[in-house]
Formats: C-alpha cells, structure tokens, sequence
C-alpha cells in the first residue's frame, strides 16, 4: 500500500499498475472458451459436470431448476429485517426503473415526413446473480427488478450454489419480489453459456445481463453476438476524491467495501489534495480491515488493489478519474456537486460524505450493475432500456417521397445498386 505522489514527476510509470487494468487475460480466454464449446456441444450432461467441478455439488438435470415451493418458502425462512430490506430496496429500485421507462416519440423534420421510435420490451432475458465468494442478494433486485419494470415475460436468473446444493433463502426470496419468472442453481461460465445457447432444460434467452468475477465477464465476451449483453461489469472498484474537508475514517471504510468482494481483482483508490489524509487513510485501512470478517479478501485487495495518490489539485484529480473511469467514485469535497460537473467517465458517482457507496449498492435506486476495468469509457450502467427492443418509425408522403427522389437515385446509381433507386422511382410515375 505505497502512497503515490505525482508531484514527485514519473506520472505514466507511477500509474501504470493502477491504469493497466484490462478485463483480457488469456489464460481466462482459453478454459472459458472451453467451458462454451462443451456446454454447446454437450448441453445439460456438460452443465452437471461443471456443477460437480466448479461449485461441488451433484445435479442432474431435474435439479437444475429451483422448484416454485423452494421459492414460496423461501420467505419462511429469512428473518422480518430481510425481508424487509429487499422490499424496500426492490421498491426504490423499481420507482428509479419506472420513472426512466423509454416512451414511444415522433416529430416531423420536413414537410411531409414523420419520424420517431417505439420500444417493446423482450420476450427472455437472463440475469446472472453471483454466488461464488457472497450470496449477492441485492443483485437480484439491481437486475431483475428493471426487467419486470419494462415488462419482460420470462426473467430467468441463474446463479452458483451452495455448497449443500441449496440457493440462499434470501436470494430466493429478493426473486419472487422483484419478479424473477425461472431461477436455475447454476454460476459461472457453464450457467452464462446455458442462457445463450439453450438446452434441453434451458431455454435459449435474447440477453444476458448482470455482473459477475473475471471468468464470468470473459464468457459474456466471448458470447457476444450469440445473444445480446448488457456491459462489462467485472470485479468491483471504487475510487475517491477528497481535500481536507474529508474524514479518513470514512475513507477507509468505503474503500473496503469494494475490497472486501473477494475475487482478489477489486480495486480502490484514493486521490486527495491533502497529504497528511493519505498516510492517516493507510492506517485507517490497516485498522478496520482487521475487525473484518472476509479478512483473506481484504488482504489481497490491499497487497495489490490499493492506491492512495496525492494529486496537485481538484482539476488533476478530475482528469485522472475520468481517465481511469471507476465503477464507483465518491467525491468527499466540499463542493462536490461542481467537481461532479467536471467527470466525464465513472459508472456511479456518490457525492458528499453521507452517501457512502454501498448506499448505490444496495438501496439507492439506479442498478448497480455498473462498468468495471476502464469500460466506464464506452459502457454506462444497466438501465430499464437494456431491457427494451427500439425501433425507428419513418413515414412519407408522395410530396416528400419526390422531394428527396433525385437524391436516392444519385445513391443508388452510386452504389450500383438499381433496384433500389428503383423502388423509389417506381413511385413518382
Ligand atoms: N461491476 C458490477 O456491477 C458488480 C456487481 C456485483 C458484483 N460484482 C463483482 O462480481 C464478482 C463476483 O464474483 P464471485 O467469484 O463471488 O461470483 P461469480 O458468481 O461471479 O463466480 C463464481 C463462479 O465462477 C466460476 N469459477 C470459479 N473459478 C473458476 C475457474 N477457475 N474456471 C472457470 N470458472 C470458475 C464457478 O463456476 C463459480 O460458480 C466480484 O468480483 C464482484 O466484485 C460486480
Ligand atoms: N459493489 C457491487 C458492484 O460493484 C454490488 C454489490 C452487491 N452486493 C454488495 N455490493
Ligand atoms: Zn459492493
């Protein structure tokens, strides 16, 4: 956990191990490659040999499917303050959800033409929802919640099992409210490569959402085009701002939350104005991780995904995280509304110090499902709308049709393509 001060010249080689982050790694490619091409070939015999090699438990294809009793007792057997966190979380999810729910639109440009979008949602989706270090309960509501918002008919979520073969009766629970339609005892690769290809108990799904370890965002990789994907949202990360007006105490506890996730690939890192935060968040982190339960995790986290960097100003700072584009970044200034104005790339940004991270990953509202490894580039956050088909509505009438005629003769000429220019044409005689 080495402080980083860029003041000190060597910026590019200092932020190397920080910035270099990418979700390739090769030897991931090639065993998840294998995993796809046997769960294609070989379907569900394929599934219950993964079961029995990844996740320790024996599954026959029957066993697959958690039975709809499971579920319905689900809620027998979680205490009133569960149940009651995955109500009110499914509900703020949902009113976020609806309140962004994309509407059917049209305007007319010129004389004569009508243009516009309608949506539908899809027929089947699947939600992946991990298991492999922590029963991930709120995933369930932060994916599936925004599928019944937009109104999918099959919602299919498939997720790792425990040991004893069961699904956390929590998990099972947060399905039924948010609205979960099928859930399959399935993780990992082999579980990603069932909703896309189909078997004989699965149903093939149109797209994939949900985040999952390094392994499960290789298989979406490599399956896309197979089926429709949502983003790359691998191990988490979390990033902060802050000057002098900033609580190390708090810093630290944010940080770990990230940390304490438990593939060993998380990342957090702090970029503060004030030196003397930086050697008082090391401590920090050093002290609370300590009185953590997931300890191992933590320690991996902190031997190699921690960074605590002293920049110049809030400017250098607001350059840098956009460049690095978290998955979360907190801003613990004191105006942390202008500062917010100034990012241009990050999957969430919780600003202030009363909105701790995990407020985003549980209870807030926006899913926090979220771009991870620099995807914050090009990829934004899941949304109802990954959840919906659009589709673009074009309408002329036989003046507008003459008007721009001679223009799409001159396209079609210029392609080579008669017949088009022909269906235009044919029209104006
Ligand atoms: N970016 C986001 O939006 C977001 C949200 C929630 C969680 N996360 C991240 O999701 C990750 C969850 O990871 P997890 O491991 O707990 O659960 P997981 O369900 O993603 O992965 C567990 C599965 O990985 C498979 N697996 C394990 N080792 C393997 C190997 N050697 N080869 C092939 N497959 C293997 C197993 O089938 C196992 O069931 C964490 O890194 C967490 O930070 C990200
Ligand atoms: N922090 C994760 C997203 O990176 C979401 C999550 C689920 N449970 C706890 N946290
Ligand atoms: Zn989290």
């Amino acid at each position: 956990m080495d402080i980083i001060r860029l003041a000190d010249g060597g910026y590019e080689a200092k932020l190397a191990p920080l910035m270099n982050r990418s979700a390739f790694d090769a030897d991931i490619d090639r065993s998840v490659a294998e995993i796809l091409a046997a769960v294609r070939s070989c379907g569900d015999a394929a599934l219950s040999e993964y079961a029995s090699r990844f996740d320790h438990v024996t599954l026959t294809p029957v066993q697959f499917q958690v039975t709809a009793d499971e579920i319905a007792a689900a809620a027998g057997l979680i205490d009133d303050a569960t149940r009651a966190a995955v109500d009110v979380a499914c509900r703020q999810v949902t009113v976020f959800s609806r309140e962004r729910l994309p509407k059917a639109w049209q305007f007319s440009p010129r004389a004569g033409v009508m243009l516009g979008e309608q949506f539908a949602p899809m027929d089947r989706v699947g939600c992946y929802v991990p298991g492999g270090t922590a029963p991930l309960i709120s995933t369930v509501v932060h994916t599936v919640a925004l599928a019944a918002a937009a109104g999918v008919k099959d919602i299919v979520v498939v997720t790792p099992p425990g040991k004893d073969g069961r699904v956390n009766p929590a998990l099972l629970y947060a399905c039924k409210v948010a609205g979960a339609t099928e859930v399959y005892r399935l993780g990992g690769v082999y579980a990603v490569a069932a909703l896309a290809y189909g078997t004989a108990t699965i149903p093939k799904v149109e797209k994939i959402v949900g985040p999952g370890n390094a392994y499960v965002t290789a298989a979406k990789r490599q399956l896309y085009g197979e089926v429709a994907l949502d983003l790359v949202a691998g191990p988490s990360e979390i990033m902060i701002i802050a000057d002098d007006s900033a609580d190390a105490r708090y810093i630290a506890a944010d940080m770990l939350s990230q940390a304490e996730h438990g593939s060993g690939r998380e990342q957090a890192v702090l970029l503060s104005t004030n030196a003397a935060l930086l050697p008082a968040v090391a401590a920090e982190l050093k002290r609370q991780s300590a009185t953590l339960s997931r300890a191992a995790c933590v320690e991996a986290v902190l031997a190699k995904g921690v960074f605590l960097i002293e920049v110049a100003d809030l400017a250098a700072a607001a350059a840098l995280a956009s460049r690095y584009a978290p998955e979360h970044l907190e801003l613990m200034t004191r105006d942390a509304e202008a500062l917010a104005g100034r990012i241009t790339a990050a999957g969430a940004i919780f600003l202030g110090p009363w909105t701790p991270e995990p407020v985003g990953d549980f209870v807030a509202g926006p899913s926090h499902v979220l771009p991870t490894g620099g995807a914050g580039r090009y990829f934004s956050g899941l949304t109802v709308e990954h959840f919906f088909r659009r589709m673009s509505l074009v309408r002329y009438d036989r003046a507008a049709l003459l008007a721009e005629l001679p223009h799409i003769r001159q396209f079609a000429l210029c392609e080579g393509l008669d017949a088009h220019g022909n269906s235009a044409a044919i029209r104006a005689e």
